[in-house]
């Protein structure tokens, strides 16, 4: 990767209002993959700040790679990306990883307590409870967490191998008692996790250092009516950022889109609003319309 000099934000573009890319003829594969075919095949786009943007596409289409791109986690084999006017590899890589927030399913928790791993989002506030509380409510989090016994204090997977190695045959020592206690480790669900990561990005809007924020299928982990609440939370901050969602759920995220971005084996095959693809006999409909019919087949 390319690491540049110019610090982000920059005074070209207009960062108050998010981030905006422009992407021109973008191949992109995988260092070593096997595959023949490049996972992202001359994508050319344009995505304004602050606008709202949908990626949908049947699986393996390029939906997470276009994501990884933009968060400028990988460069592309060939082609052109420039953000807020300025080619991307000119910026200081740290910087825009800064202003990004990612959500994802790679996303990670630590051995802390929930607090924490909420709080890390904006380390310098990690003692403020009503912040942390609040951003834990934002990320749909605070139900699940009210319920345990321990609450935001919970502890996350404690590392207790180092410790016990002595212990372990010693049921009568004292310590025995503690160790058994810390090995009922609170194991959340996968939607559960998700909801804590997201809590740590609104933790991260805080910095008010965020322009650009993607959102990579949460579906995959969220239950319908979590994803729309995660949703309507991030729309409720979405001032000053670049929002892009990947999702299998059409409906609400779609109707709501600036733009929807509709990839197809690498490539973009249709951009537009809801209203102009789904007149069009193309690939969102299709898309949309095999999604509808499972509700409301027989
Ligand atoms: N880390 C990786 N290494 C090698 N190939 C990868 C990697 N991640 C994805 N690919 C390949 O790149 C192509 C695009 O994958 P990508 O994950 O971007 O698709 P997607 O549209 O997000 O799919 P899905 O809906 O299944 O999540 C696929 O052929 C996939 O196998």
């Amino acid at each position: 990767m390319n690491a540049g000099i110019i610090p982000y934000p920059h005074s070209t573009g207009n960062p108050s209002r998010g981030m905006s890319f422009e992407l021109g003829g973008v191949n992109f594969s995988y260092p070593g993959t096997q595959k023949t075919s490049p996972a992202l095949k001359d994508v050319s786009l344009t995505i304004q700040a602050g606008q709202l943007i949908v990626i949908v596409g049947s699986n393996g289409s390029g939906k997470s790679t276009l994501i990884r791109i933009l968060s400028r986690l990988y460069d592309p084999t060939s082609g052109t990306v420039q953000i807020d006017g300025r080619p991307s590899e000119e910026y200081i890589v740290s910087d825009l990883h800064e202003a990004t927030a990612l959500l994802s399913q790679d996303n990670q928790l630590y051995p802390l307590s929930l607090h924490e791993n909420i709080g890390l989002g904006y380390p310098d506030k990690v003692k403020d409870i009503g912040l942390v509380q609040q951003a834990a409510e934002q990320g749909g989090a605070i139900e699940f967490i009210s319920k345990l016994k321990d609450g935001m204090s919970t502890f996350l997977e404690p590392i207790i191998q180092p410790f016990q190695i002595n212990l372990y045959r010693n049921k009568t020592h004292v310590l025995y008692k503690e160790m058994d206690a810390l090995r009922k480790n609170i194991d959340i669900s996968g939607g559960e996790r998700q909801k804590v990561v997201a809590a740590r990005s609104f933790m991260r809007f805080q910095s008010g250092k965020i322009k650009f924020v993607a959102v990579d299928e949460p579906s995959s982990a969220l239950d319908a009516e979590s994803e729309l609440k995660l949703f309507e939370n991030l729309i409720k901050v979405r001032d000053g950022k670049t929002l892009v969602f990947v999702t299998h759920r059409f409906g609400h995220l779609t109707k709501y889109a600036d733009q929807i971005i509709c990839m197809k084996d690498g490539s973009v095959c249709e951009v537009g609003s809801h209203e102009e693809l789904f007149n069009k006999d193309g690939e969102y409909p299709k898309l949309y319309k095999i999604q509808a019919s499972a509700f409301t087949a027989q």
